[in-house]
């Protein structure tokens, strides 16, 4: 579903992301584990177009998205919740999720599932986005990354800063989103319990380099955890 192969990024003159090579396949949810400055972020604004790069290919659902701008990779089917959840403070959660629809090509409307999917916000949908929680904050961010259907959906740290009682939650929302609808999630991780309720598969980047590579059957936590500690 999303290929990427030889991708190489750089500030300036510094490359920070080095030959990064990964699939993540259809229905599949891909962590990507790392700690600060690893280059999760750099790698998550490369693939929706925010940051160009110096080499590689990133190919969704047989689409290459070298060369094309944000809003274009949207229509492809990408989608994109960032680190920090940037939602629009001053707007309302409905608004927040009308904002979505703006770059979603097919609909008018913010469909009733999405509700279903987050009552939280259906309850709250005439107050302030600035008034939420930090993890009803995320539900919202996520809610709008999924108003324009995406193929595959970029969760850049979710749990960064949240309570770990809402982390569970979180997780449990993830889980209902895989089951209600046909989509790739790629998510950007330090906790390593958040990924294991997750993850089907989880990878480890380190300065710029993918390390790890394993399935979440069998995979090795203490080993991954030592790659996350300094
Ligand atoms: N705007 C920038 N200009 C120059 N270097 C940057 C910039 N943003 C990030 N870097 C560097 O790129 C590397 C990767 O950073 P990145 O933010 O992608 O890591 P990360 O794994 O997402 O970490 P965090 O969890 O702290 O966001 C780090 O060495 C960082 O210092």
């Amino acid at each position: 579903m999303l290929e990427v192969s030889g991708l190489k990024v750089s500030y300036g003159q510094s490359e920070v992301i080095h030959d990064v090579a990964f699939t993540a396949h259809k229905n599949e949810t891909l962590a990507i584990m790392g700690r600060n400055g690893m280059g999760k972020t750099t790698v998550f604004k490369t693939l929706i177009g925010i940051l160009k790069h110096n080499a590689g290919n990133i190919v969704l659902d047989g689409q290459e998205l070298t060369g094309l701008p944000s809003h274009a990779r949207v229509a492809a089917g990408l989608a994109y919740v960032p680190q920090g959840r940037m939602i629009f403070s001053h707007l309302t959660v409905l608004e927040n999720i009308q904002a979505g629809l703006e770059t979603a090509t097919q609909r008018s409307r913010v469909p009733d599932e999405i509700f279903s999917m987050f009552p939280v916000l259906q309850e709250m949908r005439h107050r302030k986005g600035g008034n939420l929680s930090g993890g009803q904050q995320q539900q919202l961010a996520i809610a709008r990354a999924l108003v324009s259907e995406p193929k595959v959906l970029l969760l850049d740290e979710p749990t960064e800063g949240i309570q770990p009682s809402i982390i569970k939650e979180i997780a449990h929302t993830l889980n209902e989103i895989q089951q209600m609808r046909d989509i790739t999630i790629v998510v950007s991780e330090q906790i390593l319990s958040f990924t294991l309720d997750v993850a089907d598969r989880l990878m480890v980047i380190e300065s710029g380099n993918m390390v790890h590579d394993v399935a979440r059957e069998g995979c090795d936590a203490e080993k991954i955890t030592a790659f996350l500690s300094v």
